[in-house]
């Protein structure tokens, strides 16, 4: 069975990933990825230069990522410019790694995909599971958690789909704005449900 997690913006997708991890389950994440495929050296690297220009580049190589974030969450124009860069070769990637988890014989894989719904991956997973926050706790959680200004936050949380309509989209929906212990317990109950249902 491969799952699909997601969510929103500050959520709790990486705080799940992370149980998961510790169960032993093997994660997919889009995240790491969309790091991996911008690695010094690569094409997809070299095509962002290209249109956002050298400036996106630090001396070393690598890509300046909060300069990049600036940009791309304040303009939906440069934001679709980078996605139809980049998300190609993090689909590749990601269905690659996926496919190594099963052939060494896991039975179920975790795949965490920020964007699921924004790029319609659905097809890529069998369950998805949406972790949700309430509006006031995940622009709190944003702004503590990457040190941005109210303005900023708001800006990141309306580049992606409201939190309503991911749950929707949801086989389950796990409510994160309690402590962790609770999402924990949320998270045990899920996969016991879809455990049986195999
Ligand atoms: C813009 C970038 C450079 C900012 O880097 P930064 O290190 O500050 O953030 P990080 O990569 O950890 O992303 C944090 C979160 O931002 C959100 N986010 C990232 N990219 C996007 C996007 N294109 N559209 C909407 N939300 C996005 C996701 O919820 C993600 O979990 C980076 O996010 C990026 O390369 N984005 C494009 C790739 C992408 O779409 N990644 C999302 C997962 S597929
Ligand atoms: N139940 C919780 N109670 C308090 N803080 C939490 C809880 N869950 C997550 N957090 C905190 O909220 C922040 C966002 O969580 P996390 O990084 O897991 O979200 P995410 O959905 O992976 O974010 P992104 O989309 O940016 O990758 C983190 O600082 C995390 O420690």
């Amino acid at each position: 069975m491969i799952i699909g997690l997601t969510g929103s913006i500050a959520s709790g997708k990486s705080t799940v990933s992370q149980m998961l991890q510790e169960l032993g389950y093997p994660v997919v994440d889009a995240d790491l990825v969309a790091r991996q495929v911008v690695e010094p050296g690569t094409q997809t690297l070299k095509s962002i230069e290209e249109v956002f220009g050298p400036e996106v580049i630090r001396t070393d190589g690598s890509m300046d990522r909060e300069r990049v974030g600036s940009i791309i969450f304040n303009d939906p124009a440069s934001r679709k410019k980078l996605n139809d860069i980049i998300h190609p070769a993090i689909r590749r990637e990601m269905l690659r790694q996926r496919q190594v988890f099963l052939e060494a014989g896991n039975e179920t894989v975790i795949m965490d995909i920020p964007l699921l719904f924004e790029s319609k991956l659905q097809h890529m997973v069998d369950k998805i599971l949406v972790v949700s926050v309430s509006e006031r706790e995940q622009l709190k959680r944003l702004m503590e958690r990457n040190g941005l200004t109210e303005q900023e936050a708001k800006a990141r949380i309306a580049s992606q789909l409201p939190m309503s309509v991911k749950e929707e989209g949801a086989d389950e929906v796990l409510d994160n704005n309690g402590p962790i212990d609770d999402t924990k317990r949320q998270l045990m109950r899920i996969l016991d449900r879809w455990q049986t249902q195999l």
